[in-house]
């Protein structure tokens, strides 16, 4: 029902773009109508690593896919959207419902924008280690936040995950079918939005001619999606998880034994259960990530790329540069990673240099007439 439309009218069949066609910078958006903001989700660009490759000594092709470039700013929208969809289609939800989601709140920003589209009431149950600038996106876009301890466990009564639930339990008592989750950590529509979608783009984009794939995982719906659909179309192709020390996505399960404080500051990935939606046995290989070198790449992305990513991409580009030399891709060969979201969640996080001197992830700058780029 959504799409964009490019305005100039094609003449004969002939002239319809192949799949690979290299859309011109006179062509993108720049004539794009679109019935709503919600045709901006996916489609998303993939982006050639050249300096990044030359700084590490890479010698296959290395691709960003560029989920920051959809509407809401994330890979989340695609399933903010995708799921309200569906559950319109079944005739769960109706305009004017309660639509509540416990998030890390990319999808929670993903499921608010479609709801401020469409027309729905939007509660979004956060962790308080989630950033302000989510929050006050969320709050921009009409949201109701309710924050919870970030220590809670998954299944603890005040955790993000037990509020939702709390929450959409009261308000059905008082109007009864009012309210739903529904619920990224169970929601097929989940993966299958990125099997539809995020995976069939990147075959496109490649030629069908993929051979590795980076992800880090949250719920493990992209990283699930993705596998699935590029193990029917690309079977050679290895998928890479990525998954935070602290958390226990990785396979095998010693990989996630450690010492240290189960605390870490990357956003959206990681968790202390493994979601219904995340099949890690889809995945080939799992590395661990740590907040040090995620920030640190996440920088260089942004320094040598001009990709303005958040610190979840840099986790996944580290991992990437560690498979890529494990695995020898040798020139030709494409590896992909992908970019959750942007910089825009973390300008008062990451981005400072106080607060990245101040847990260790970076020495303190010569002066502070060298701002972090000149270093
Ligand atoms: C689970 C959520 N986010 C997932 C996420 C991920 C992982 O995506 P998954 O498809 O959930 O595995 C990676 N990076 C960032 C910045 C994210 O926000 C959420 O926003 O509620």
């Amino acid at each position: 029902p959504h799409g964009c439309t490019y305005l100039k009218p094609l003449e004969t069949q002939s002239e319809l773009p192949s799949p690979h066609h290299h859309v011109k910078k006179e062509e993108r958006h720049s004539n794009t109508r679109c019935e709503t903001i919600l045709d901006m989700i996916g489609n998303t660009p993939l982006v050639h690593l050249k300096n990044l490759s030359q700084d590490y000594g890479i010698k296959c092709n290395l691709y960003a896919k560029c989920e920051y470039l959809n509407a809401g700013g994330s890979v989340k929208d695609r399933i903010g959207l995708r799921m309200i969809e569906e559950a319109e289609k079944a005739g769960q939800i109706k305009p004017g419902d309660y639509i509540i989601e416990p998030t890390s709140g990319n999808t929670g920003i993903g499921l608010a924008l479609t709801c401020a589209v469409k027309g729905y009431k939007c509660i979004i149950v956060m962790p308080e280690k989630m950033s302000k600038e989510k929050n006050d996106v969320l709050k921009a876009l009409g949201a109701t936040i309710i924050r919870t301890p970030t220590s809670a466990a998954f299944d603890a009564p005040n955790s993000h995950i037990s509020e939702a639930q709390r929450i959409k339990e009261r308000l059905n008592a008082e109007n009864p079918g009012c309210a739903h989750i529904l619920d990224q950590y169970t929601n097929p529509y989940n993966p299958i939005a990125h099997y539809d979608g995020t995976a069939e783009e990147i075959i496109n984009q490649l030629n069908g001619k993929v051979d590795l794939i980076v992800s880090a995982a949250g719920t493990g719906g992209t990283i699930c999606g993705i596998a699935r659909k590029i193990k029917e179309k690309c079977p050679d192709c290895k998928v890479i998880g990525v998954d935070p020390v602290g958390s226990i996505l990785a396979l095998p399960d010693q990989m996630n034994e450690f010492s240290g404080p189960g605390f870490y500051e990357v956003e959206g990935i990681g968790y202390d259960f493994i979601p219904t939606v995340l099949d890690r046995f889809h995945v080939d290989a799992w590395f661990k990530s740590i907040d040090k070198e995620s920030f640190k790449l996440s920088r260089q992305l942004i320094k040598r790329e001009g990709i303005l990513c958040g610190g979840s991409s840099g986790s996944s580009t580290y991992c990437a540069i560690e498979a890529i030399k494990k695995y020898g891709l040798k020139e030709g060969q494409n590896a992909v990673i992908i970019l959750p979201d942007s910089i825009r969640n973390y300008m008062t996080k990451f981005l400072s240099d106080e607060w990245m001197v101040a847990r260790g992830f970076m020495e303190a700058p010569i002066s502070d007439k060298d701002p972090w780029w000149t270093n």
